[in-house]
């Protein structure tokens, strides 16, 4: 099992970073009857392990006994009944989803799992009616419609559900879902508080890891604490004892992304970009999210650009990466950005070399 995995806090007690938030969320489940709630925050700051050391604190350790299914529903819409199938996590007490896996057709996703989940409903140990968990990922990519259809399946059977959404930025949910729910933000760790937990996971694994070295893992990691752990145990893998200048290797995709750059950089021709679409889709394949993609992309190509380009090509990073928020298929809307980057920048290739 990956570090990560291994050593993620399982209850509220145990939790290292935001330790103050965890005990507020318990407070809440046990003194009263929880509401909907919406958490926040950056990439690998800790979001789902809160969550899930909540589900173990509302239902006990069956929270954790999950079953994955692949989910399919025939959904009635009007003339025509719509084919939908996702993948979801479910344990007796909580089903857990990312309906924006079902593109545009997302909102029939929301509202037929709310209505299942309100005939199904559990009887608790006091042979009480009880509410079911409905965590729903990267909410804040689901489309306006969804969020509106959300919105409404929320209030009609908030008696038989409650919901935990889950998102990076919560400025793309709706004002009329984030005012129905407890919203809590959950902030990228402290360096410091990275050493911490890598610190700990030295110990725990036996390891002598200098404190340089640590501090060095945390910097690089950009408060990313699952990125902290991984290079860490990269760093474990390449060479053990440890010493103060180990190097920190990159991230595979991100090797490969500055590869990418490489050859944008060296040929600007409608072969090169045949190549480029072909390394992106590869990247896509393998779950690296476009945006990250296309922020990485600029970065490597601002570190090789002339200083004369560098706002030009941010200005249509920026505009390709809000047409790519609107549209469907992000591929199309990096690889227009490559196109334009290699058009700008042969432009001023020849303006400045003839
Ligand atoms: N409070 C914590 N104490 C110690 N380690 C933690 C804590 N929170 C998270 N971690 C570690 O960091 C890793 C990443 O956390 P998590 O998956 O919760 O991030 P996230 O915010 O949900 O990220 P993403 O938005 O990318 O899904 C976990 O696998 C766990 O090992």
């Amino acid at each position: 099992m990956l570090w990560v995995d291994k050593y993620r806090p399982k209850t509220l007690d145990n939790v290292m970073v935001h330790n103050d938030i965890a005990q507020n969320l318990k407070k809440l489940v046990t003194e009263h009857d929880c509401p909907h709630l919406l958490f926040y925050g950056p990439s690998g700051a800790g979001k789902k392990t809160l969550i899930m050391a909540l589900l173990r604190q509302m239902f006990g350790p069956g929270a954790e006994k999950v079953k994955v299914e692949n989910r399919a529903w025939k959904v009635d819409a009007g003339s025509r009944s719509i084919d939908l199938e996702l993948t979801t996590l479910s344990s007796a007490n909580h089903i857990e989803m990312t309906p924006s896996d079902a593109g545009f057709q997302d909102r029939y996703i929301v509202q037929e799992i709310i209505k299942e989940m309100a005939k199904n409903r559990p009887i608790d140990t006091k042979g009480k009616k009880g509410f079911k968990v409905l965590v729903l990922n990267d909410v804040d990519k689901l489309s306006r419609e969804a969020q509106h259809s959300l919105r409404r399946t929320m209030e009609k059977y908030s008696a038989y559900c409650r919901l935990i959404l889950c998102c990076n930025s919560s400025s793309r949910v709706t004002e009329a879902i984030r005012s129905r729910c407890l919203n809590v933000r959950i902030n990228a760790p402290s360096e410091e508080q990275i050493i911490e937990v890598l610190q700990f996971i030295g110990k725990k694994e036996g390891l002598q890891l200098p404190p340089s070295l640590a501090a060095r893992i945390a910097e690089k990691s950009n408060r990313n604490l699952r990125r902290a752990i991984l290079s860490f145990e990269t760093c474990r893998v390449q060479q053990y004892p440890f010493t103060d200048k180990q190097t920190i290797p990159p991230m595979d995709w991100e090797e490969y992304i500055s590869e990418i750059a490489s050859d944008i950089m060296k040929e600007q021709s409608p072969k090169r970009l045949f190549l480029v679409r072909g390394k992106l889709y590869e990247l896509l394949i393998n779950c690296i999210p476009p945006e990250i993609i296309l922020k990485r992309l600029l970065y490597e190509l601002l570190r090789k650009l002339d200083a004369e380009l560098k706002h030009e090509i941010c200005h249509w990073a920026a505009y390709y990466e809000h047409r790519m928020r609107l549209g469907q298929k992000a591929i199309f809307h990096i690889e227009a950005f490559v196109a334009k980057f290699m058009s700008v920048y042969k432009s001023f290739l020849i303006a400045t070399f003839g």
